[in-house]
């Protein structure tokens, strides 16, 4: 039973990356389509409004997929929950939502990560992070096009909306190096064009060496 997750920046290229280790590894990939979250375009035009109903509704989708990736056979997650808590402390700070809102939240986290210490697996085998500049960032967000990802810099929205991925961009650095759940890589994406097959051959080496020492050292425990 193996279980991978990816992780990173918003547009690091998480969702090509896992698809293409779910189709490479022949496992289930376990994603939550952007399109059919109801939350998200209402949440980018107020954040203020959305901002706790989307972190709710993220955490009761993830908490879905993590059940079914941790009870089945070999899987691919595309993103951790630990980052979901990681975008709640984001909006707390920039004031989006409240302190005991944020409070409901985390209890409501950890009484479900409780859940999860009951099953086989409480951990991934692997969390695979993907680390992109803040100019490499604002290139793959432009270029991929989501309409309500896209920054008006010409307007005062625009501003605050280019404040909120900078501090999530610098923040995601930090909990990178906290992460401590499971083994995990950071792969630098700033060099690597996954669609590309070379690029996308030295990718897969690495997550995979990285997987048979993680699993190796489970196996010697
Ligand atoms: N907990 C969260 N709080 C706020 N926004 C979130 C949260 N989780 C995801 N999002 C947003 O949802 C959108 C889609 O996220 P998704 O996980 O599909 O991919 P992504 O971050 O764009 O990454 P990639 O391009 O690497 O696949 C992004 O705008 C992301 O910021």
């Amino acid at each position: 039973m193996a279980v991978i997750v990816l992780a990173g920046m918003i547009a690091a290229g998480k969702s090509t990356v896992s698809a293409r280790l779910a189709d490479k590894l022949n496992t289930d990939l376990m994603i939550e389509p952007v399109d059919d979250n109801p939350i998200l375009p209402l949440y980018y035009n107020n954040k203020e409004k959305y901002a706790f109903l989307l972190q709710i509704y993220f955490l009761n989708e993830r908490f879905k997929l993590i059940k079914k990736a941790l009870k089945n056979n070999k899987n691919i997650l595309d993103r951790s929950i630990y980052e979901d808590e990681l975008f709640t402390r984001i909006n707390l700070m920039e004031g989006n939502i409240t302190q005991v809102e944020y409070d409901v939240y985390k209890d409501l986290l950890d009484n479900m990560l409780e859940e999860i210490e009951d099953m086989p697996k409480k951990a991934p085998d692997l969390l695979v992070y993907l680390d992109i500049s803040f100019d490499k960032f604002l290139e793959n967000l432009a270029k991929r096009g989501r309409a309500f990802e896209q920054i008006d810099k010409n307007t005062k929205k625009g501003q605050k909306d280019l404040a909120y991925f900078k501090l999530l961009h610098t923040e995601y650095q930090k909990w990178y190096e906290d992460y401590s759940y499971s083994p995990k890589i950071k792969i630098d994406m700033n060099k690597y064009d996954v669609n590309n097959e070379e690029d996308w051959d030295e990718v897969y080496k690495m997550i995979i060496d990285a997987f048979d020492q993680s699993v190796r050292k489970e196996l010697n425990r």
